[in-house]
């Protein structure tokens, strides 16, 4: 199968998963990237199974209203029962790498607000250690510079993603050649570095479900 057929299975298998639950009041949160947009355009044929979504990007938001699902804002929902989102990379304890598309930080936020993360992803975002995919982070403008140098510091090749602005209106460096030894360590240090918004390890708020497209079907793993 190719990765796109992988991503089609997953994004099939996400709904299977969450369809036994939506009603009119459901709101899902929604992720960002090539396997979300799959997991998106099998929602128009749910859209009157439940109320609506809200959206990790602008890209999203748009795509999502072009099937004429309502995209709600995050401020006026509660508690979403589901976040659907692809990764990077996720590791056996569904901690992940997330923010190539540069949408980690309302990614991060909206998976907050969720009372299950489900990961969705082909078979070649599964790794044994993160960190072979460049560790994106989010950044204010101005601190650029002074986080690239304490990136340094703590080991890592930090490059500027040139030509990208996020929806939050900040930069991306992206980090090369992390050794991510403790990724829970790792993302709870780099939050603290003066300007960083957010970065793109997901392991205090990992997946609780991940269904990994493989040749020869759709693995199911559940942590909770
Ligand atoms: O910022 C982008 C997101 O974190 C995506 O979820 C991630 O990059 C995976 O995208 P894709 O499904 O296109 O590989």
């Amino acid at each position: 199968m190719t990765q796109d057929e992988l991503k089609a299975a997953v994004a099939d298998a996400a709904i299977k998963e969450i369809e036994p639950w939506l009603d009119k009041g459901t709101v899902l949160g929604i992720g960002t990237g090539s396997t979300a947009n799959l997991f998106i355009d099998r929602l128009k044929l749910l859209r009157d199974s439940f109320k609506g979504a809200v959206a990790s990007s602008q890209a999203s938001a748009e795509r999502l209203k072009a099937l004429g699902i309502d995209v709600l804002e995050l401020n006026s929902v509660g508690t979403l029962p589901f976040y659907i989102d692809g990764a990077d990379e996720v590791n056996a304890d569904l901690q992940m790498i997330k923010g190539g598309g540069a949408a980690l930080t309302r990614e991060k936020i909206v998976a907050a607000c969720a009372q299950r993360f489900i990961c969705i992803a082909d078979d070649s975002k599964y790794v044994a250690r993160l960190g072979e995919f460049p560790l994106p982070i989010e950044v204010i403008p101005m601190a650029r510079s002074y986080v690239g140098r304490e990136l340094v510091k703590l080991g890592a090749e930090p490059v500027y993603r040139q030509g990208v602005l996020t929806d939050n209106g900040n930069q991306i460096i992206d980090c090369y050649d992390f050794n991510i030894k403790d990724p829970l360590e790792l993302e709870a240090r780099l939050n603290a570095i003066a300007g960083v918004v957010t970065n793109g390890l997901f392991a205090a708020r990992g997946a609780d479900v991940l269904l990994l497209g493989k040749g020869d079907g759709v693995e199911r793993t559940a942590l909770r």
